[in-house]
C-alpha cells in the first residue's frame, strides 16, 4: 500500500489524540486477536474527529454501512442525545457477533441496531429521515449508497464517507480496481453535483463530508 503522510505523522496525532476508553480497548484487542483485518477499524484519531462533529451535529438518528466488530457505532454512540439510536449494517455474520456482543456489554443494546445482509439490499428497505450517515464499507458501490441515502437524508443531515483516498490509489492512473473506482466515481460526482457541498477532509485515510447545499437567503 502507498504511505500517504509523512511517515510518523500517524502515529505522533494519535499519541496526541484522548485515548479510547476502555471498553474500546477491550473490542479494539479482541479484534485484533480474532479479526483478520483490524485496521479496518476507523481507530481513535478518526474516532475522536467523528466525536468532535457529533457533539456540534447532535444527530437523533444514525446511520452506518459496514459494521465490523462495533467500534466506530460505539465510539458514536457515546456522544449523541440520550434518544439517539444508530442502525448500523454488517455483511459478516461473524463481525456482527463481535459488535453485538461489545455494544450489549456497554449497555447499548437498545440503541444501537446491528442489521445483517447486504448493505445495499439492507440500506433499500429503510425509511428516513437519518441525521448522519457513515459509508464505511463495500467501496466499490459508493455511487450507489449515495443514490440511496441522500433521498433518506433529514434537511440538516451529514454523510461522511470514509476511505475516499484509498492509501492514494484514487492518485494512481493505473490503477483500476473496482474499489478505486467506485470511490473516484463517487468523489468526483460529489464535487460536481451543484445541490450538494462537500470537503474532503485528509484525516487518515479521508473522509469525505458531504451536506445539501441551502438556498441563499
Ligand atoms: C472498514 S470495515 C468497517 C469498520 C467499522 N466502521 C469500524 O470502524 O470498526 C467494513 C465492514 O463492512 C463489512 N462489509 C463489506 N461489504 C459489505 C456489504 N456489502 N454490506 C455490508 N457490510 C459489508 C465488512 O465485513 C467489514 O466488517
Amino acid at each position: 500500500m502507498k504511505v500517504i503522510t509523512i511517515p510518523g505523522v500517524e502515529e505522533y496525532a494519535a499519541a496526541h489524540t484522548t485515548a479510547d476508553p476502555d471498553h474500546l480497548l477491550d473490542l479494539a484487542a479482541e479484534t485484533r486477536a480474532r479479526c483478520e483485518r483490524p485496521h479496518m477499524m476507523i481507530g481513535p484519531v478518526e474516532a475522536r474527529f467523528l466525536q468532535f462533529f457529533l457533539l456540534t451535529l447532535q444527530p437523533k438518528r444514525v446511520l452506518e454501512v459496514g459494521t465490523f466488530t462495533g467500534y466506530s457505532s460505539l465510539s458514536m454512540i457515546e456522544v449523541l442525545p440520550p434518544d439517539a439510536e444508530i442502525t448500523t449494517c454488517e455483511i459478516s455474520q461473524e463481525h456482527a457477533d463481535i459488535a453485538r456482543k461489545h455494544i450489549a456489554a456497554a449497555g447499548y443494546g437498545d440503541r444501537i441496531s446491528v442489521r445483517v445482509g447486504p448493505a445495499l439490499e439492507t440500506v433499500s428497505t429503510l425509511t428516513g429521515p437519518y441525521d448522519f450517515v457513515l459509508l464505511d464499507a463495500d467501496q466499490r458501490h459508493f455511487p450507489e449508497y449515495l443514490d440511496l441515502v441522500l433521498p433518506l437524508l433529514s434537511e440538516d443531515g451529514v454523510v461522511v464517507a470514509d476511505n475516499v483516498l484509498w492509501s492514494g490509489a484514487v492518485l494512481d492512473p493505473e490503477d483500476s480496481e473496482p474499489a478505486t473506482e467506485g470511490i473516484r466515481r463517487f468523489n468526483d460526482t460529489v464535487v460536481a453535483r451543484p445541490d450538494l457541498v462537500c470537503v474532503l477532509a485528509s484525516v487518515r485515510d479521508g473522509m469525505m463530508f458531504i451536506r445539501r447545499k441551502k438556498a441563499t437567503r
